[in-house]
């Protein structure tokens, strides 16, 4: 940590420290969190309370800062930092309520007055101040958004969220809908675990696990938990290989491709760390290649097989978007394959809940790039498949250029295939994640 970030107590420090890397340098904030936190000596409740104030200030950062611009002559004129660190303080007074206000009042201040000049103290006592006056006004939409503004505008700004993803739900697929994908986006994603159904205790641990007064719901070897609400005992079951985290909506539509029934060889071709790799073969799928394009990511996939005793498939670093070189047909045994899992690259729209950063480091013209990568990919997953081979596609986003039109441009496009199912998560869903299923056979 620098000398000056050290003049904040260390949960606020690092929180600091992680929303000027994710917010006004675009960084990745689970790296950026778990980067931070290993990097430095803290206590767990601190490490507990910075996670929070990241994840609650990046979900809600328009809406503290529609606030805050009440008692600002001209917010953007503050130093960046200093904004960032009134956001935090104000996420603290608006919604821990387990920090008494003066706490947070205090250590705003006294970081402005060090780190900045004694005006800005000043200015930040009062504007802070002025909103714990506010009281109860704070939490009601009408104060944070003005009369004047569009649907869209307001949506926008009360759940913080750019206005073109709102008008893109809106449009796609109606008010009520969109509030259900916005309200997610700024709710905690609760906890999903899959119990390795390998290992020889693995349903023993599954019920036990169901039978824990937190837990939400068991489906298959998939269990939800409440968002801060892990199961003591975790990390060591994470350790031995017995459980993994993977979010239970992702478990889900892995499920509803039915993959008890595809036939093998299959390809992941976009494996990344291996998620839905690891719950394909645990379940006994015969996945024989998998690749992607990450290297940092397949090193992960492999390491994830080892921690949980399956023996890895074949794997390469290498784009879906091109055929399969010579060694993947000679280590196969096939010149083709019977079954693709393509769970591309999307704009991930589906699961703000868990990575709340991806909402402001995605533009329109970057998901218009994803939507071509995502076409090349299913014609050349498409390409490799033998005759009656099953395609599977798969996103975690809510956006019908990536999702249904998608789809309906491949299908257009390429005589041979048909469409057997499409599917998305229930929109009225417990586990406040969304993704998108369509499964393509080909003639
Ligand atoms: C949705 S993630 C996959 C998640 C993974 N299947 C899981 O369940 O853990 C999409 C993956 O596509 C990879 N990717 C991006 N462009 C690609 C391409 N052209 N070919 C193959 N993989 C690609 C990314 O590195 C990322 O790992």
């Amino acid at each position: 940590m620098t000398k000056k970030v050290s003049l904040l107590p260390p949960a606020r420090a690092l929180a600091l420290e992680c929303v000027n890397d994710i917010l006004e340098h675009g960084h990745d904030l689970q790296s950026v969190l778990d980067g931070k936190l290993r990097s430095v000596r803290i206590s767990m409740p601190d490490a507990a309370l910075c996670t929070e104030l990241v994840y609650g200030y990046v979900r809600l950062r328009d809406r503290i800062h529609a606030l805050l611009s009440r008692f600002l002559k001209d917010s953007a004129k503050l130093p960046p930092k200093h904004r960032l660190a009134l956001g935090l303080a104000a996420y603290e007074m608006l919604y821990l309520d387990r920090i008494p206000t003066y706490a947070s009042v205090d250590w705003c201040v006294s970081y402005s007055k060090r780190q900045f000049s004694a005006g800005l103290g000043k200015l930040t006592n009062a504007v802070l101040r002025n909103l714990d006056r506010m009281g109860e006004a704070a939490h009601d939409i009408d104060t944070v958004c003005p009369p004047h503004l569009s649907q869209a505008e307001r949506l926008a700004l009360w759940y913080s969220c750019p206005q073109w993803i709102v008008e893109m739900w809106l449009a796609g697929y109606g008010e009520e809908t969109a509030r259900v994908f916005l309200e997610a986006g700024i709710s905690a994603a609760p906890v999903g675990l899959r119990v390795n159904r390998t290992k020889p205790d693995a349903e023993a641990l599954a019920q036990e696990l169901a039978a824990h007064p937190d837990c939400l719901r068991r489906e298959g070897f998939g269990l939800l938990f409440p968002a801060g609400h892990a199961p003591t005992g975790m990390k060591s079951m994470l350790a031995e290989g017995r459980i993994s985290r993977q979010s239970l909506a992702s478990q889900q539509v892995l499920e509803a491709a039915r993959p008890q029934v595809w036939q093998g060889p299959v390809w992941d071709c976009c494996c990344g760390r291996g998620g839905k790799t690891t719950a394909l073969l645990e379940a006994g799928v015969p996945v024989r290649y998998a690749s992607d394009t990450s290297r940092e990511r397949l090193l992960g996939m492999r390491e994830e097989m080892e921690r949980l005793g399956l023996e890895p498939p074949f794997s390469l670093l290498r784009s879906a978007t091109e055929p399969p070189l010579d060694e993947v047909w000679t280590e196969i045994g096939s010149s083709s394959f019977r079954t693709v899992l393509a769970d591309v690259p999307c704009s991930g729209l589906g699961t703000l809940s868990r990575r709340p950063d991806a909402r402001y480091h995605r533009t329109q013209e970057g998901v218009r790039s994803l939507v071509e990568t995502q076409a090349a990919i299913l014609d050349n997953a498409f390409t490799q498949l033998a005759p009656k081979g099953k395609l599977v596609y798969m996103t975690c986003t809510m956006n019908p250029d990536e999702n249904e039109r998608q789809i309906a441009a491949f299908l257009a496009r390429t005589p041979a295939a048909a469409c057997e199912q499409e599917w998305h998560t229930p929109h009225d869903t417990a586990c406040r994640e969304f993704f998108y299923l369509a499964v393509l056979r080909k003639a």
